[in-house]
């Protein structure tokens, strides 16, 4: 470990990419300097046109692919290491469960990996359970659960490593909009109750965006840039009658109107 991993509590900023490009090894242009400053505690959605780089942003700071140009520290760490730190845990769309593992095994497996002792790893999915409002379902094999529990579980099996940084790419895209406006309303009452987590988010609903946000980065179309970073200052705690208020409007229409540009 360097020197400046030790230095993590005087860094100002968690995620930090300094003038990021990005071009695949086809020639493509994914990313064109792209600068992000994003401190402790904060929720930050990504929108924009499909193709813009989005997902490229996240496997960046994930370190499971390089910039081309450029710099990216995570918590003053390369991406590589704060991943094998656990400082970061995914959420994706497609909830990648095992399908012959309960739901509490589920989301033992990553803290096995980690070679946490039984007892503690049990600890560990009775508190993230109860988090997500599954206690009760601790046995239950994933075919049992609607697409709503199981992402409960995801984001439960993400928690449980207690990361610093959670990443989550349309986690709730292929849910239906009732099952995700409860979802949304829980994640922010997860990210209230997880002090000091920072949640990267990748969205293509502008209202999903406004709703959850601290601030909001708009994209544009490939070689993906940061068009515009919007900042959501309504106060937390958020509930639905947040939609209703002439801001959040107001919001939505700022987004929409960056993402036209
Ligand atoms: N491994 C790769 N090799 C070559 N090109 C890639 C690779 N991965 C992504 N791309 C291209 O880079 C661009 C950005 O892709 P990326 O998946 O980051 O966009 P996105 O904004 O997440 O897209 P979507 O909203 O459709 O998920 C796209 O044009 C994509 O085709």
């Amino acid at each position: 470990m360097s020197e400046s991993d030790n230095n993590i509590s005087i860094m100002a900023d968690w995620v930090q990419l300094n003038h990021v490009n990005k071009v695949y090894s086809n020639g493509t242009v994914a990313l064109q300097d792209v600068s992000l400053h994003i401190k402790e505690n904060e929720f930050i959605s990504f929108v924009g046109p499909s193709g813009c780089g989005k997902s490229t942003v996240f496997k960046l700071i994930a370190g499971l692919t390089e910039a081309t140009d450029g710099d990216i520290r995570i918590m003053g760490m390369s991406p590589a290491h704060a991943r094998k730190q656990s400082e970061m845990a995914f959420v994706f769309q497609d909830h990648t469960l095992l399908p012959w593992c309960s739901v509490e095994d589920n989301v033992m497996l990553p803290l096995s990996l980690r070679g946490m002792p039984k007892k503690q790893r049990l600890e560990e999915a009775a508190r993230v359970l109860e988090l997500v409002g599954l206690k009760d379902y601790k046995k239950a094999l994933p075919r049992m659960l609607s697409g709503g529990m199981k992402m409960r579980v995801s984001i439960a099996r993400a928690l449980a490593s207690r990361p610093k940084l959670l990443l989550m790419d349309e986690p709730f895209g292929a849910l239906d909009e009732i099952t995700r406006q409860t979802l949304q309303q829980e994640l922010l009452d997860i990210w209230q109750r997880e002090k000091g987590m920072t949640v990267l988010f990748v969205t293509h609903n502008v209202f999903e965006a406004v709703f959850l946000s601290t601030r909001v980065m708009v994209m544009t179309p490939r070689p993906g840039k940061i068009a515009e970073e919007i900042s959501i200052p309504f106060a937390f705690p958020r509930d639905d009658s947040y939609h209703a208020t002439p801001e959040f409007s107001e919001y939505v229409r700022e987004v929409s109107a960056a993402l036209k540009h």
